[in-house]
C-alpha cells in the first residue's frame, strides 16, 4: 500500500515512523511519502490561504497549491505505480460520513491512499470541484463530532485504523478477530494472570471462574454473551440496523 500526505506541518506526521507503522515501513508493506503543501507555492512567503470571499471568520486555504499539489503527487505516484493508478483521495473533515472500522476494512484493501491535510476554516470548494471533474474519487471522512485545527490528527488515527489490517502488518492476524467493532459488537472483557489479585485497597479480585474452567466453546459463549451486554449497554446504537450510507468510504455528496 502507497500513502501519500499532503500537509503544511510535515513533522505531525512523524509519528508514522514509529513502531508498528515504522516496521510495516521497513517491511515493504507500506510506502509513506509525507509532502509540504508549501512546496507547491511560489511566494515569498509560501502562501497556502487568505481570507474567505464574501466574509467571515478565519482563512481559507488556496486552490492554486492545493491543485499544483495533487497533481504532481498523483502524477509522482503513478511514476511508481502505473499510469492506470489511482489513489482514493481522503479529506479528514468534520464535515464527513463517519470513518468507522468497516471503513478502515474497506481501505485495508486499496492500493493507494492519499490524505489531503486541510487547515485554517478549511479548503476552497473548487478543490473538490476540480478533482472529481477530473474523475478523481474523493472521502470526507470524519472521527467524530467535533473539530481540529488541522487534519494532521485525523490522518494519524486513520492510517494507524488502515494499516494495521493490511496483511503482515499486524504479527498474528487473529488478534484483528475478536476486537471491538471487528464483529460490529464491542469487545469483551480481558483478564490475565494473576487469577486472583488483590487490589492496593486490599480488595481480593478473581477474574471469572468460566475462564479458567479450560471448557473452550463454554468460555467462547460466555464472551459472545459479553460482548453483547456491553454493547446494549455502552453502545446500543451499534445494536440497532445500519442507517444507508454509514461510512466514509464513497465519494462526498455534491
Ligand atoms: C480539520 O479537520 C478536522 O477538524 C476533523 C477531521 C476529521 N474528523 C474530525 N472530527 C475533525
Amino acid at each position: 500500500m502507497r500513502i501519500d500526505v499532503l500537509t503544511i506541518f510535515p513533522d505531525y506526521l512523524a509519528p508514522l515512523e514509529l513502531s508498528l507503522l515504522g516496521k510495516a515501513r521497513r517491511d515493504g508493506l507500506v510506502d509513506v511519502r509525507v509532502h509540504d503543501l508549501r512546496d507547491f507555492t511560489h511566494d515569498r512567503h509560501r502562501t497556502v490561504d487568505d481570507s474567505p470571499l464574501g466574509g467571515g471568520a478565519g482563512m481559507v486555504m488556496k486552490p492554486e497549491p492545493w491543485a499544483e499539489a495533487l497533481e504532481s503527487v498523483i502524477a509522482a505516484g503513478r511514476e511508481e505505480l502505473g499510469d492506470d493508478a489511482a489513489p482514493l483521495i481522503v479529506f479528514p473533515n468534520p464535515a464527513g460520513a463517519p470513518f468507522a472500522q468497516a471503513t478502515a476494512q474497506s481501505w485495508s484493501q486499496r492500493p493507494w491512499l492519499l490524505f489531503a491535510c486541510g487547515r485554517y476554516e478549511g479548503i476552497d470548494e473548487r478543490v473538490y470541484e476540480h478533482l472529481a471533474a477530473r474523475g478523481h474519487e474523493l472521502a470526507l471522512a470524519s472521527l467524530g463530532d467535533y473539530v481540529l485545527n488541522g487534519g494532521e490528527v485525523a490522518v494519524l488515527a486513520i492510517t494507524e485504523a488502515v494499516v494495521r489490517l493490511v496483511p503482515g502488518v499486524v504479527g498474528n492476524a487473529a488478534s484483528l478477530v475478536e476486537e471491538s467493532h471487528s464483529d460490529g459488537l464491542l469487545e469483551y472483557p480481558l483478564y490475565t494472570r494473576p487469577a486472583t489479585w488483590t487490589a492496593p485497597d486490599g480488595t481480593v479480585r478473581a477474574v471469572p471462574e468460566i475462564l479458567l474452567s479450560g471448557d473452550h466453546a463454554r468460555i467462547a459463549a460466555w464472551r459472545a454473551e459479553q460482548s453483547r451486554l456491553r454493547t446494549a449497554e455502552r453502545r446500543p446504537d451499534l445494536l440497532a440496523p445500519p442507517a444507508p450510507g454509514d461510512a466514509a468510504d464513497t465519494a462526498p455528496a455534491s
